[in-house]
């Protein structure tokens, strides 16, 4: 549990964090959304001292982060930011390596962890080990940076836009090995993100921030149907959001009884995939199939019900 607490932090002429107060649940995502120079970056940053509160506290596990020292505390969190910050003149193992070795992990247990860790993302270990970050793609070092991060197997990894510099298909991507790992560890996650779309698509909950304020934090669906600011309407818009309410969702979730003719569509993909599957087929309802076998039917229908507002 990460608990925020009445934190303030204020520079000369600006208050970056003004009172903002949130509990962050242990095993879930928590995006935190604002337009530049909300405050975003410095909350992240006071979770792992980066930053420190100029009043208010923030507590891990009922600790407060400033009774913990910061190294301690940097090696129990993992940290990862916008262009992965990869050291450039170590390979990848030693790069991946850096916080194991750091905390006195035998030769052969580092030597595990990077060659499982590289396995997770798909990066092969005997070609990529001894690469230099230079010669990695763009997406394959924003990977890296997260594998890093994860070497010492945190509780707690914060992130600051970290697909922030990819293109959309290999940010898609991104997204969904996240929220892979994510489920396979049970990491808490905070994520800073400027894409609303993000932010709904991986957070469990959402806190959004405007000048400093935290204005909302809740659901995807309850920011979605009931913002409470007009800033918050703003920021998830408006033209969509009907779509946003569907993309929630898998087809599985909300099966309907009855026949329907055609191509199955899987129950694995999300309602806004189903609408969109059954407009460019021409059809009012579609078989859904899971691993093959018949579970139901989809109806345009049911989908316009699901998608107006709750
Ligand atoms: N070291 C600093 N010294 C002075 N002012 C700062 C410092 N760091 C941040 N600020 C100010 O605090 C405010 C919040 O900045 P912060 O970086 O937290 O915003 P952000 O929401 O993360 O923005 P972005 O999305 O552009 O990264 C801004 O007005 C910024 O100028």
């Amino acid at each position: 549990m990460i608990e925020i607490d009445n934190v303030v932090k204020t520079y000369r002429d600006a208050r970056a964090c003004d009172g903002v107060s949130l509990m962050i649940d242990p095993r879930t995502i928590c995006a935190l959304v604002g337009t530049s120079g909300s405050g975003k970056t410095t909350l992240l940053r006071m979770i792992n001292r980066l930053v420190q509160p100029t009043s208010g506290h923030i507590r891990i596990d009922g600790r407060d982060v400033m009774s913990v020292p910061a190294y301690e505390l940097r090696r129990q969190m993992g940290y990862v930011i916008q262009g992965h910050g990869l050291f450039p003149h170590w390979t990848i193992a030693q790069n991946v390596g850096t916080v194991p070795s750091l905390l006195g992990w035998d030769r052969a247990r580092i030597d595990k962890r990077i060659d499982d860790l590289l396995d997770l993302f798909q990066l092969d270990p005997a070609t990529y080990r001894h690469r230099m970050p230079h010669q990695l793609s763009g997406g394959q070092r924003q990977r890296v940076g997260v594998a890093r991060a994860l070497a010492a197997k945190p509780n707690i990894l914060l992130m600051d836009e970290p697909f922030g510099a990819l293109d959309p298909v290999t940010r898609g991507k991104a997204q969904e090995d996240l929220r892979a790992i994510q489920k396979k560890f049970g990491t808490t996650i905070v994520l800073v993100t400027h894409d609303m779309d993000e932010a709904i698509h991986l957070g469990d909950r959402i806190a959004v921030m405007d000048k400093g304020h935290l204005l909302q934090h809740a659901s995807p669906a309850e920011i979605i149907a009931n913002p409470a600011t007009d800033f918050v309407r703003e920021l998830v818009g408006t033209t969509d959001r009907a779509f946003r309410l569907l993309s929630l969702a898998p087809l599985g979730d909300h099966l309907e009884q009855g026949k329907a003719e055609g191509e199955p569509l899987d129950a694995g993909m999300t309602l806004r995939t189903a609408y969109s599957e059954l407009l460019w087929s021409g059809r009012k309802a579609a078989p859904v199939s899971r691993d093959g076998l018949p579970v139901g039917i989809v109806t345009l229908d049911g989908l316009g019900k699901l998608a107006a507002r709750p």
